[in-house]
């Protein structure tokens, strides 16, 4: 029987044309350029399948590149899924750096050179046991922090730990030279110093090459050009390259594959450059852009059928993506049936969204669901919501790294000196976080006093400076009352009364750190304290929490309800997809749109993708959900939904730019607002509306908080060239 009918018969999927064009086309470089769910996973799959049964291909021939390990099983799942009853071949799914890493043990073990893997699973007690100590515990993070603190005189935050590390996998994955370090934008105070002296650090620390992740990836490459008959002997063994997801590839990943492939050049790159969201870890597309030029006798196919989702979706997403500029022109399209409009639900505040999606859930009747957001913060209180319900689910990206987050750790320290105010060991670890003003040396004083009385009354009996005789005294009674409360009423009593907002604010302008991300800790941790009775209840539910998140991995195939963040939800589908937490400031992201503010588009662009991969994630049903305030904060729905509702609802929002006819304005009168003159926090008048303040700008729109109608968000173009708004002076 014909292979594509036999195809057919066995999977149920009967390729089209151009796919079938992929397929057969095993000999010279094919670039399969796709739209999402337009089957490339399918026809690699296929191509596979035919390399093997058709051609006869030995497996381990074939080198299939993924770009995560999740990814590899998720192609080895399907690929058994076709052919495990026509075949008993196995063909080896693998990322490039498990491959790298395999020619780079087999290159350092030629030459007698021991070397040590620094980065990956490594215990923690192990390695914070050895920290304090003289010899930095050889594992990239502590290395890094000792490194940071060395170089900045200052210990590292979280913050900048993450930000440092992802300059570090840039540099290397796009191959930046010393010279251009500089130059490669990270908000890490000498960020290139710490990362030079990261690598002369690993090189001359011991005879022992120390090498991380990124560094399988450079040596290998390097290993490839050097050692010719190492080259020679892998460019025989794979005489098929496919790669997968080939836009998130970065530099160094294109020039191994590269390498490889030669000299017959039977690779089959599959590609969507609307799909790459990994630029800020070094990805890079110019690669794809180039293909033609790197292989003149290339062969380019494009898929633009979606196979996966309805009308509605497709349509709207097609037209979505084209915000975008730096792109290949797609058209995507499908033959699928029209289901349901994409559901727009603005909601009153926070809260409502959990409810809103824990119903949803709770009515569906065992459809796979999955619930995208774009930080894994969003994760924690709908995990804790949902697991208060009895609904289980599937994480798909364990992000347990809350749990262990400082604020965690302050708040948890408040509560337990509230039991025991003798506590001076744990008053140390908070006292420049609260309005007692207790300093180092009080500290010093209490340690030496050592009464095993209160610290509060110990001071009390000192002199105290005239702003702590006061501030002591009401300390001791809000330490007194807390334990009295339930974990919300004390950890608002914390932030408001106690003054750790104000102190973590100050701490945020002095460091650098990211107030807001810091907020939304204290934020999901009133969530998870909300309803709970005692401190020691909110401290069990934070352990329990911690526990079912981690093993929530474990749910992979016996829950339909996925939660993932838009990242990890690449190359997956679901009948309905709702996406959260769908405000300006995390989608897109402040970053994204203060550059963008700046006319630098690649970070909003990428913004875009993303947002764009959330959508296409769905066969049937799209919910995009936002709200208008977190907590006491008024938030601002994301510009990406205006989008949306732009394409669904055009007549609608038409209608309601177009009511009566404005008078034309003269432009050039002095007081008005020009593009250049608008800025977060200026006072501006509108002519219908009145005094308001300027909130938020990204994009097309300005959102306006105004003094008697509320926050508006305002299309940027209509207010400037109607002249509607005037500088407040
Ligand atoms: N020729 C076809 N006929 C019918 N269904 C198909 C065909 N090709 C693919 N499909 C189906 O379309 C869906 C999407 O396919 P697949 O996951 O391979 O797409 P993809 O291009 O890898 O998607 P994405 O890039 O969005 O991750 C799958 O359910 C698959 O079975």
């Amino acid at each position: 029987m014909d292979f594509f009918n036999l195809m057919e018969e066995q999977t149920g999927v009967r390729l089209n044309e151009v796919q079938k064009q992929a397929v057969q086309h095993t000999e010279g470089p094919l670039l399969l350029l796709a739209s999402p769910g337009s089957g490339k996973t399918t026809t690699l799959n296929m191509k596979i399948g035919y390399l093997l049964l058709e051609k006869k291909v030995r497996p381990e021939r074939i080198m299939a590149v993924t770009f995560s390990k999740a990814a590899a099983r998720d192609m080895a799942d399907r690929f058994d899924h076709f052919f495990s009853s026509l075949t008993d071949e196995k063909v080896n799914f693998s990322t490039i750096h498990s491959f790298a890493f395999k020619v780079v043990r087999e290159s350092l073990r030629k030459n007698g050179q021991a070397f040590q893997l620094i980065e990956g699973d490594i215990n923690e007690e192990e390695l914070k046991k050895g920290f304090d100590g003289p010899d930095v515990p050889l594992h990239k993070k502590f290395i890094l922090r000792r490194i940071y603190e060395d170089t900045n005189g200052v210990q590292a935050p979280d913050d900048d730990m993450d930000e440092l590390m992802t300059y570090i996998s840039y540099v290397k994955n796009r191959m930046v030279g010393d010279k251009e370090l500089e130059k490669v934008k990270c908000n890490v105070k000498n960020a290139a110093d710490i990362y030079r002296s990261y690598e002369r650090f690993k090189k001359s620390h011991s005879d022992q090459v120390l090498l991380d992740f990124d560094d399988m990836l450079t040596y290998c490459h390097q290993i490839l050009l050097e050692d010719a008959e190492l080259l020679s002997k892998y460019q025989r063994q794979f005489e098929y390259i496919l790669t997968d997801e080939s836009q998130d590839n970065s530099v160094v990943q294109h020039e191994i594959v590269e390498l490889l492939a030669k000299p017959q050049n039977n690779i089959c790159v599959v590609a969507d450059d609307d799909q790459s969201i990994f630029m800020w870890r070094g990805s890079d597309v110019t690669k794809l852009l180039q293909f033609e030029k790197i292989y003149p006798n290339a062969t380019v196919l494009t898929m633009s059928q979606n196979y996966r989702s309805s009308q509605e979706i497709v349509h709207t997403a097609n037209r979505f993506i084209k915000r975008n500029k730096n792109r290949y022109p797609k058209e995507m399209f499908t033959e699928n049936e029209s289901h349901q409009p994409i559901e727009i639900k603005a909601l009153k505040k926070y809260d409502d969204q959990l409810d809103y999606v824990t119903e949803a859930i709770r009515n569906s009747s065992g459809e796979e669901i999955a619930v995208l957001y774009r930080n894994n913060s969003s994760a924690i209180p709908l995990a804790d919501r949902l697991d208060k319900e009895g609904i289980g689910f599937y994480m798909r990206d364990i992000d347990a790294k809350f749990f262990k987050h400082w604020i965690v750790e302050d708040i948890l320290n408040f509560m337990r000196f509230s039991y025991n105010d003798r506590r001076i060991d744990v008053l140390e670890r908070i006292h420049t976080k609260m309005n007692a003003y207790i300093s180092k040396q009080q500290i010093a004083y209490l340690k030496r006093r050592n009464t095993k009385e209160s610290v509060f009354d110990t001071l009390l009996e000192s002199e105290l400076p005239s702003y702590q005789q006061k501030a002591i005294p009401k300390a001791k009674k809000l330490f007194q009352d807390l334990n009295q409360m339930n974990p919300y009423k004390a950890i608002r009593t914390i932030r408001e009364k106690l003054g750790y907002d104000h102190a973590i604010g100050k701490m945020a302008d002095k460091f650098g750190f990211n107030a807001e991300q810091l907020f939304s800790v204290l934020d999901n941790l009133e969530q998870i304290a909300e309803g709970l009775g005692s401190l020691k209840d909110f401290a069990f539910r934070l352990k329990e929490l911690e526990r079912l998140i981690q093993t929530s991995k474990f749910n992979k195939n016996k829950s339909s309800l996925t939660l993932t963040t838009f990242h990890s939800a690449k190359g997956l589908e679901y009948d309905k997809v709702y996406m959260i937490d769908l405000i300006n400031g995390v989608v897109p992201s402040k970053e994204d749109m203060d550059r963008y503010r700046k006319s630098e588009t690649d970070l909003m662009e990428e913004a875009v993708r993303l947002f764009y991969v959330g959508m296409t994630r769905a066969r049937t049903n799209l919910e995009l959900l936002s709200y208008q305030y977190k907590g006491n904060e008024r938030v601002s729905e994301s510009m990406f939904v205006g989008n949306v509702k732009k394409i669904v609802q055009p007549a609608a929002m038409k209608s309601s730019t177009k009511k009566g006819k404005r008078p034309v304005p003269d432009l050039n009168d002095e007081r008005l607002l020009k593009y250049e003159d608008i800025e977060l926090g200026r006072e501006v008048f509108h002519k219908k509306f009145g005094k308001g303040v300027i909130s938020e700008y990204g994009g097309d729109q300005i959102g306006i908080q105004f003094e008697d109608v509320g926050y508006k968000e305002l299309l940027v173009k209509v207010c400037l060239n109607n002249g509607l708004l005037i500088k407040f002076y």
